[in-house]
């Protein structure tokens, strides 16, 4: 498994995985954004008091097993402390090219990722625990150099970064928040994405991917309006699976709730 340099549809090898650009249907309303009610219970109302912004995830308190609870300690070399300034200088090659990722859930696809690119650096970013602590305790086994992960909101460490210091922004099988009330707290939206954009370099890509259908068309809806992205594969389309992006467990249980999975490769000109 390699990363391409070249958009995904140059390096297609798997037949299983289309070849052209994937058609989606209609775009969906866009949200009223005027719950207020909500608004108050997330701490967005304009009321005069501090103005707390809206989360896109929820902290869960689950367990660890015996196994990722000593990770955290074994590997602790892995977990880098927020705030960061330049998320470049952590690695041993600071000027490989830095892809993050934003919720890398249990983190097994972001650890395959960092072993299959050398050549590149990963900066995983997520706030469940148990998540953070089996990815690091796999790529401890594996003994990667180029992965280092973060207890952290993925907005506000990226607000630290450097602008255009990002080569590759992935989001894969982010919460959908299907409630018309939550769609505030979808990732993709015009309120995040000019950060997105801020922080990555020209040329770099972001690369979103859900098997959650309303998801998929909302964020086309918003890519394909960005005046500083490019869809790789043209207005309106999906990409093809790239083959490069292993399965995630999000990706897993969706394939077997019988959902289809979209990707989207967005270049920032
Ligand atoms: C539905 S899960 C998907 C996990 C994984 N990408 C997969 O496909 O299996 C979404 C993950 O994103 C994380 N997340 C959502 N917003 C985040 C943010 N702003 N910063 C860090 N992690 C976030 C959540 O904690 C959750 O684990």
């Amino acid at each position: 498994m390699t990363q391409p340099s070249t958009p995904p549809n140059q390096q297609q090898s798997d037949q299983q995985y289309p070849q052209e650009p994937i058609q989606l249907a209609e775009q969906p309303d866009r949200p009223d954004g005027n719950d207020q009610a909500q608004s108050a219970k997330d701490g967005t109302a304009e009321n005069g008091r501090a103005h707390r912004s809206v989360l896109t995830f929820m902290r869960r308190s689950s367990p660890l097993n015996t196994s990722q609870a000593k990770a955290l300690e074994d590997y602790q070399h892995l977990i880098v402390e927020a705030p960061i300034h330049d998320a470049r200088q952590l690695f041993e090659h600071p000027e490989h090219p830095l892809t993050v990722e934003i919720g890398f859930g249990m983190g097994r696809s972001l650890v395959l990722m960092a072993q299959a690119a050398p050549e590149r650096n990963f900066l995983g970013i997520e706030v469940h625990v148990p998540g953070i602590a089996q990815c690091v305790y796999e790529a401890g086994m594996a003994g990667l150099t180029n992965l280092r992960v973060m207890d952290a909101d993925a907005l506000e460490v990226l607000k630290g970064l450097p602008d255009g210091s990002i080569d590759r922004l992935q989001l894969y099988f982010p919460d959908p928040w299907q409630k018309k009330k939550h769609f505030k707290r979808r990732f993709v939206s015009h309120e995040r994405m000019p950060l997105v954009e801020q922080k990555l370099a020209t040329g770099g890509w972001f690369h979103a991917a859900t098997d959650w259908e309303h998801y998929a068309e909302w964020m086309l809806d918003v890519l394909d309006n960005r005046p500083a992205l490019k869809n790789v594969y043209g207005k309106g389309n999906a990409a093809p699976r790239p083959d490069w992006r292993p399965e995630t467990k999000f990706e897993r249980r969706g394939h077997e709730a019988g959902h289809g999975v979209w990707d989207f490769i967005f270049e920032k000109i």
